[in-house]
Formats: C-alpha cells, sequence, structure tokens
C-alpha cells in the first residue's frame, strides 16, 4: 500500500457563474438573455500527504480550499483530476470512505442544539456502531483531554464557543477515523481554549496516528500544529513544503531590531531599509546575500548610539503576506 493518505494529481473544479445585474429592467433583460462566465475554483492540483501528517492548507479568502476540501470530502465531484484518499475515490466511495473519515467545518454543527451533547455522541455510537466499551473508553480520554466532564451534559445551546467547539472535535473523532478535516478548528476562541484544542489534536494524532488537514487563517495554528503547509492561490498551489521551509523562505533577509540610548535622526540610516522608526527605536531589514549580517551590525553601531539589538527572521506573516501577493 502506498505510504500516503491522499495522493491528488490534476485536480480541476470550474463552476459556472451566471452574471447578474443590479436593477429591476437589467433582471428583467436577464430573462431573455443571460450572460455567465467560468470560474477556475481550483486550477490544477497535485497533492500528496503522508499517514498521520497534521497538514496545514492555507490561502487567501476565495483561494480554493474549501472546493478543494469539499472534493477530498466527496461532497463535490472535480472537473477533472484523480483523488485517491485511503484508496477511495471520495464521490464514488462514499459510504465506505466516510465510515474512515471525521469532518469539523466550524459554521456548522453536528450537534443537536437542545439535547447536551453526550445525546450527539450515543447517537453516533450507534451510527457508527462503535463497540460500547472502544466508545467508552475513547470518550473518557476526550473529555479528560478537553476538559469538558461537566459540559457534555448541558444543553448544547447553554455552552460557550469554547465549549461546543470541543464537543464538536469530540462528535467528529469518537469513530477513530483515519483522517480528518478541520475548518477554522479554533476561530473566536480565547487563547487558553486555542492551546487546549491545539493540544488535543497533537495528542490524538499521536496516540492515534490521525492525519489532520487543517485549514486556518490563524498562523499560530500552523506555528503549533502543522508538519508541512499546503498554500493554495487562486486555486493553484504555490508553496508545498516543511513549516521550517517557510519560516526560512527568505534566508536572504534579516530583521534588525534596534534600541537608541537617545533620540536619534531617520538620515543616520540612510541606504538602510527601515521598515519602522521611533527616534528611540528602529526596525530595519537587511539583505545578507552581499553582505553578512555581522557587516551590516558593525556599520549600524558605528552610525548610532545602540544599547540593544535583537537579530530575527522575516517574520511568517510576512512571508506568507509576500507568498499571497506574489
Ligand atoms: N458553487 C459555486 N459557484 C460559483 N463559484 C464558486 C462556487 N463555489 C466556490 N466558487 C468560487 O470559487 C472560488 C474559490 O472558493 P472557495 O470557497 O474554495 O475559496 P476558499 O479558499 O475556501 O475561501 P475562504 O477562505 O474565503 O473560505 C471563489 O472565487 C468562489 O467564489
Amino acid at each position: 500500500m502506498s505510504e500516503y493518505m491522499i495522493e491528488i494529481q490534476g485536480l480541476r473544479k470550474t463552476f459556472k457563474k451566471l452574471n447578474k445585474k443590479a436593477g429591476f429592467f437589467s433582471a428583467f433583460g436577464a430573462l431573455f438573455s443571460r450572460t455567465s462566465e467560468l470560474v477556475h475554483s481550483v486550477d490544477g492540483i497535485d497533492l500528496r500527504v503522508r499517514k498521520g501528517e497534521i497538514r496545514g492548507l492555507i490561502g487567501p479568502n476565495g483561494a480554493g480550499k474549501s472546493t478543494t476540501i469539499k472534493i477530498m470530502s466527496g461532497i463535490l465531484h472535480p472537473t477533472e483530476g484523480t483523488v485517491s484518499i485511503m484508496g477511495y475515490t471520495p464521490w464514488l466511495h462514499r459510504e465506505k470512505y466516510i465510515r474512515n473519515l471525521g469532518v469539523l467545518f466550524g459554521q456548522k454543527s453536528q450537534l443537536w442544539w437542545d439535547l447536551p451533547p453526550i445525546d450527539t455522541f450515543e447517537l453516533n455510537r450507534e451510527m457508527y456502531r462503535i463497540p460500547t466499551d472502544r466508545f467508552k473508553r475513547r470518550l473518557d480520554r476526550f473529555v479528560e483531554l478537553l476538559q469538558i466532564e461537566r459540559v457534555i451534559y448541558q444543553p448544547v445551546r447553554t455552552l460557550s464557543l469554547g465549549e461546543r467547539m470541543k464537543c464538536e472535535l469530540v462528535c467528529a473523532l469518537l469513530h477513530e477515523p483515519s483522517l480528518i478535516f478541520l475548518d477554522e478548528p479554533t476561530i473566536g476562541l480565547d487563547i487558553v481554549s486555542k492551546e487546549t484544542i491545539r493540544q488535543f489534536i497533537k495528542q490524538t494524532n499521536k496516540e492515534l496516528q490521525t492525519t489532520f488537514i487543517i485549514t486556518t487563517h490563524d498562523l499560530a495554528d500552523l506555528e503549533n500544529l502543522c508538519d508541512n503547509v499546503t498554500i493554495i492561490n487562486k486555486g493553484s498551489i504555490v508553496f508545498d513544503d516543511a513549516m521550517g521551509k517557510l519560516s526560512t523562505f527568505f534566508r536572504n533577509r534579516k530583521i534588525i531590531e534596534v534600541k537608541f540610548a537617545e533620540p536619534v535622526g531617520e538620515a543616520l540610516l540612510d541606504g538602510y531599509d527601515v521598515i519602522e522608526f521611533g527616534g528611540l527605536n528602529a526596525r530595519i531589514e537587511v539583505n545578507v546575500e552581499d553582505k553578512d549580517i555581522k557587516h551590516h551590525v558593525y556599520d549600524i553601531l558605528g552610525r548610532l548610539p545602540v544599547v540593544d539589538i535583537n537579530i530575527t527572521n522575516i517574520p511568517i506573516e510576512e512571508v506568507i503576506k509576500h507568498i499571497y501577493t506574489s
């Protein structure tokens, strides 16, 4: 069997979008002549994900992430391309495939609003025919990791967003799927709940070797969770590598942050790419390809009354912004 859980080749999804014009006369006219355009949501994606990986799938709004996830979940048929996940073609083998799949789409709840989560968990136990002892063992472990002992007996409508999200995760994982799609699992949560959920994902990945595909706009999710990251932009993959490679994407550029003993004029930094300047402090971007970092540091120390200095890589959000806009 292949070492890859997911193998996708030449994936394309094209939608036909009707052009609608505002106003009564335009709407009336459209009854007789309608124009449409083709939207290439996914435009030739090749992707491979190993078993047991935690993969981040990111991209700007409208990049094609949801469309890709919907195809991978079997909800949508692609226009072109092949998808093999655990040996299944999602939209052809839906019934068997779904038994091994968990999904959590942040905006859509699996939980019954007026009932306590435990009732939905029991329903899932019946639906997936999970043996009672395994169900209990797994539920106890999840409840312990997410600290939701009391919460699972309260009606869902009385839960906070964080409590509900934790219960949604339990719901998606109780049948121990080999693969789970998580769409924005920490959106809108406080910092402690975010951390609990991240720890839970890491622990579940370790204990059950579950493969996670996580779409997120929260870079902390990426940095804290993901082994690898795939960036989609305008329907195509523009970056597909280890997280570490993303943080060192601009290897030849560094940020030097300096604090001064007394207020100085910005002119003293002429020739430098000054990103931020506050009189008593500055952030400077330097290129270390032709002249190494030592050269820049000595030069800045020679020009200015520096009392503190800090050298960092280009922040990951800058790298991502660059990839999104290039
Ligand atoms: N059913 C549809 N009909 C027409 N166009 C669609 C349809 N579904 C998606 N699109 C278009 O395809 C493109 C990609 O949409 P998609 O929802 O996959 O993006 P996304 O990366 O998930 O964005 P976001 O981060 O905003 O959720 C968008 O331009 C969207 O308008």
